[in-house]
C-alpha cells in the first residue's frame, strides 16, 4: 500500500468536549469526528455538537459520522454544523451518500477473519467515495469498537486514500504507519479514559507516535522536511 505521503494525516473520532477538541487543534490534528450514528455512546444532540464546532480551529476538517440515519437527519446536521466531510458506517449506497453535495468517506467494516478488501469491488460500489475507512468493526456493528484487524488485508491498489481505523493506540499506531503507510489513522477508543471521554496524555502520545513513525518513514523514502531539525536530525 505505501502511500508517496510524507505525513500521515491523523483523525480523532467521538469527540464530546469542547475542551477535548480544542487540545486536539493544538497537537495537530488534520480532522475532529462528530458522532451521529443512533446507539452510540458518542452520539452528540445538535445543540451539543454545535458547540463542539465553535471549539474548531481553523483549517481543521469536522466529519459528521452516520450510521443508516434517514436523510433529513443528515441534511439537518449538514446544514447546521457545514461538515467538510460525511462519514457512512452502515448500509448506505453511493447515491445516497453523495446526495449532500459534501466529499464522503466510506467506512469498510473489516471484524472477523475475511479476506483482503476486494478494491475493484469497492470501487464499482462507492464510485465517488473520497476515501476508504478500514475498520476494525464486524459488519453490521457499531464503529468506535477498539477492535484491532489484520492490517495484512489493507488492499495495495486502491487509487483511493486509504484511512485506518480500529483498536489504534499510542502502542500500535506507529507499526502501522511504517508497515503500511496509510494516508490517515482514525481512532476513537484509544485515546479515551471512557467512551467518548478523551484522555490528553492519550492524545498527545498518539500524535508523537504518529510523527515518529513518518519521521521513520522518511529517512527510508529519502524525503527530507524543509526545516532542519523537523525528525530530531
Ligand atoms: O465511535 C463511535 O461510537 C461510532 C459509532 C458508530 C459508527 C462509527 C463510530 N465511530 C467511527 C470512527 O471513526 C472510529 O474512530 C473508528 O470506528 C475507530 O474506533 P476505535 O476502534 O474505538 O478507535
Amino acid at each position: 500500500m505505501k502511500t508517496a505521503s510524507v505525513r500521515t494525516r491523523i483523525k480523532f473520532c467521538g469527540m464530546t468536549r469542547a475542551g477535548d477538541v480544542r487540545l486536539a487543534c493544538e497537537l495537530g490534528v488534520d480532522a475532529i469526528g462528530l458522532v451521529f450514528a443512533e446507539g452510540s455512546p458518542r452520539k452528540l444532540q445538535v445543540e451539543e455538537s454545535r458547540a463542539l464546532r465553535q471549539a474548531v480551529a481553523p483549517l481543521v476538517n469536522v466529519v459528521a459520522l452516520f450510521r443508516d440515519n434517514p436523510p433529513e437527519q443528515v441534511r439537518e446536521i449538514v446544514r447546521l454544523l457545514r461538515p467538510g466531510a460525511l462519514q457512512f458506517h452502515g448500509d448506505e449506497e453511493d447515491a445516497f451518500c453523495r446526495s449532500f453535495g459534501i466529499p464522503y468517506l466510506k467506512a469498510i467494516p473489516m471484524g472477523g477473519d475475511g479476506e483482503s478488501a476486494d478494491v475493484r469491488l469497492l470501487h464499482a460500489r462507492f464510485p465517488h467515495a473520497a476515501a476508504f475507512l478500514f475498520d476494525g468493526h464486524l459488519a453490521g456493528e457499531q464503529g468506535g469498537s477498539g477492535q484491532v484487524f489484520d492490517w495484512q488485508r489493507l488492499p495495495n491498489d486502491t487509487t483511493k486514500p486509504v484511512m485506518v481505523a480500529g483498536g489504534l493506540t499510542a502502542e500500535n499506531v506507529h507499526g502501522l504507519v511504517t508497515g503500511r503507510a496509510p494516508w490517515a489513522v482514525d481512532v476513537a477508543s484509544g485515546i479515551e479514559s471512557a467512551p467518548g471521554v478523551k484522555d490528553g496524555d492519550k492524545m498527545r502520545a498518539f500524535v508523537a507516535e504518529v510523527h515518529r513513525a513518518d519521521c521513520e518513514n522518511e529517512h527510508e523514502s529519502g524525503y527530507r522536511w524543509p526545516t532542519p531539525g523537523h525528525c530530531g536530525g
